[in-house]
């Protein structure tokens, strides 16, 4: 069978992932596209050469007969409406991070997925799917380095032409919030932020970089470096200290360059570069569970998790405070995988 994908949000996100799934994955082909500036899902479908119905309103792409399953890539502010839409029509919704800007939105989101009764939402979280991070997880889940014990990280960007206000929390640093809970398989208790000394080539008014120090329920302190204009490149450092061990995120191979009297490896420069088999993996993991009728990635309720988080952080960069997170109980619901009937008959 071959899934039939409907995306919402034509933008550099939603481009890459129609030209992922058209010309690399297998088992879906994108057969609608919606986007509000309705002239760029034209020039997308004609320059991806694609054979896709255009939409002027994601609304009307989830109801499309043709969509088997959502991927909203819209900007976050649209998410909730377009995921809680896909749910109620019964319909698998792929939804690019964060799941909603708000923590009372994810919420919303929890709480129609738990009244439809099946699990169909999963969020962008893609740094689950990468290589390294998976045997990183591999080795902690081994018991090789003890119990965990602290994490040391960083989440370096050569520079951010378009961030503003809190967005190295909350659109940069809630990818370490997803996938630190799901390496140490614990939640978080409390945030604080520390706030070093300005560079002086951040954008106008923004604070860069930022120390986040968060305390997990079974006590283990996780530092974050978050240093979105540090100029030489994007790179991602992880280290676990165990009781008897540490273990470290690997470094994306390079080539070991012996050359003008200097050993050398290259440094990304790219997000996009640096997580380029995740995204294809993520996505192509979600096209063979969906087909399955099974939703097995970050859930919405790790979402739900992850906004809640950012919202302390904020609050904590705000106040100086220590600032306790509290989250309710995980609903039962997504404990067990929910699988879900595949309804559409061709
Ligand atoms: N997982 C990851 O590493 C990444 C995730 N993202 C996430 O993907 C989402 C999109 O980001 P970008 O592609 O960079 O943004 P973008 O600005 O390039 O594209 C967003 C597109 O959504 C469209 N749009 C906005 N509101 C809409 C609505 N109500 N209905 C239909 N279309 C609408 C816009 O017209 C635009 O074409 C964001 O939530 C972002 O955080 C982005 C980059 C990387
Ligand atoms: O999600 C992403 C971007 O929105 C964000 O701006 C980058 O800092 C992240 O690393 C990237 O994965």
């Amino acid at each position: 069978m071959t899934l039939r994908v409907g995306v919402i949000g034509t933008g550099a996100i939603g481009q890459d992932h129609i030209r992922r799934i058209t010309n690399t994955l297998s088992g879906a082909k994108i057969v609608a596209v919606a986007d509000v500036n309705v002239e760029h899902a034209h020039a997308v479908v004609k320059n991806e050469k694609i054979d896709a119905n255009i939409y002027g309103n994601g609304h009307d792409l989830i109801q499309a007969a043709e969509v088997d399953a959502v991927l909203v890539t819209a900007w976050g502010p649209a998410h909730e409406e377009f995921v809680v839409a896909s749910i109620k029509a019964g319909k698998p919704v792929f939804c690019e991070k964060p799941l909603a800007p708000t923590a009372d939105a994810c919420l919303r989101i929890v709480e129609a997925e738990v009244t439809h009764g099946k699990q169909l939402v999963q969020v962008g979280y893609m740094r689950r799917y990468d290589e390294g991070y998976r045997a990183l997880k591999k080795v902690v889940d081994s018991g090789k380095i003890g119990e965990p014990l602290m994490v040391h990280c960083a989440h370096r960007a050569p520079s951010v032409s378009n961030f503003s206000g809190d967005m190295a929390i909350t659109d940069a640093f809630v990818h370490e919030i997803d996938v630190l809970r799901w390496l140490l398989n614990d939640d978080y208790v409390t945030a604080q932020v520390i706030l070093p000394r300005n560079t002086r080539l951040a954008g106008k008014g923004l604070q860069d970089p930022h120390i986040v120090l968060l305390e997990t329920k079974k006590g283990i302190r996780i530092d974050t470096e978050i240093f979105v204009n540090c100029q030489y490149g994007y790179d991602i450092q992880c280290q676990i200290v165990g009781e008897t061990g540490t273990a470290n995120l690997p470094e994306p191979s390079s080539v070991l360059l012996r050359s003008e009297a200097k050993l050398s490896t290259e440094i990304l420069t790219d997000w996009k570069e640096r997580f380029i088999e995740s995204y294809d993996v993520e996505l192509q993991e979600w096209i063979h569970s969906t087909v399955k009728g099974e939703m097995n990635g970050p859930s919405a309720w790790d979402g739900y998790v992850q906004a809640v988080t950012a919202d302390a952080c904020v609050k904590a960069k705000q106040t100086g405070q220590i600032v306790p997170i509290s989250l309710p109980d995980r609903p039962a619901f997504y404990d067990k995988n929910q699988f879900y009937e595949f309804s559409v008959v061709r």
